[in-house]
């Protein structure tokens, strides 16, 4: 039996693989919706260099806010496909155009919640979702320009012993690939070795601003038990 304390808002069965930092869980008065999907291809995965908006700058998984009355699956099909797409339109009316976008089979691959000081009231909740295959043709828009990175899948071991020993030094990002960490979000190089290793993860990061820059304050990520009766 695990007696794995989670911290607070997450939620199942799991068994810790890292953990960091000393501060106290900083509060939140709700939780908002967002999804990020990831397609990966042979040995490459797509991202998506955000040209405008939250985010600028930054590469980043196709996604954004799940609507009211929309699951976070139908969120995540969504908005995959209006972030590759100019010619899909009525995205708030959920018309989808069958030609434009791309479809992909999306797998929920994880769970992140993080939490801002300073920063909004609410946390926010990211589900996370995988496909190994992608049909329609990729564009580039107004809001996004998707780009191929060469990614060699570590095993999940090596992978979470090379974040964990970067993540003590809450320093540069670890060279697992040639994924552009530096102009990514701040926290993604931790759970990157889940996504990358297709291992279904749950976690939770705090952020605290020092100089402007968000700073990981404190961070937790878990698995499913491997074998539920240990
Ligand atoms: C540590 N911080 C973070 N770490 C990792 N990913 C982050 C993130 N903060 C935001 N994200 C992602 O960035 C997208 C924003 O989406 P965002 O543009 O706000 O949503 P949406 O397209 O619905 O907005 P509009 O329709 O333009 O209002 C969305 O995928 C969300 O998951």
């Amino acid at each position: 039996m695990s007696s794995t304390i989670l911290p607070p808002g997450l939620q199942g069965d799991l068994q810790e693989v890292i953990s960091g930092g000393s501060t106290d869980w900083l509060d939140y008065q709700f939780v908002k919706f967002y999804t990020n999907a990831y397609i990966f291809q042979d040995d490459k995965l797509l991202l998506g260099y955000k040209k405008r908006g939250f985010g600028v700058g930054k590469y980043n998984g196709f996604g954004g806010k799940v609507d009211p009355g929309e699951t976070p699956d139908q969120a995540a099909v969504r908005e995959l496909k209006a972030s590759v797409s100019n010619r899909y339109i009525n995205k708030r009316l959920k018309r989808t155009q069958e030609e434009a976008g791309i479809d992909a089979p999306l797998q929920h691959c994880g769970t992140f919640l993080f939490v801002m000081k300073p920063g909004p009231e609410w946390a926010f909740q990211i589900e996370l979702y995988r496909a190994d295959t992608y049909s329609g043709t990729l564009e580039e828009t107004d809001e996004m320009r998707p780009q191929w990175f060469s990614v060699s899948p570590p095993s999940l071991d090596s992978a979470v012993a090379e974040v964990a020993s970067k993540a003590e030094e809450l320093s540069e990002a670890p060279a697992l690939s040639s994924i552009p960490f530096a102009s990514m979000w701040e926290g993604d190089y931790l759970w990157f070795p889940f996504l990358l290793s297709n291992q279904h993860f749950t976690g939770r990061v705090d952020f605290e601003e020092v100089d402007g820059v968000p700073r990981l304050a404190r961070w937790w990520f878990g698995v499913p038990p491997r074998n539920p009766t240990d």
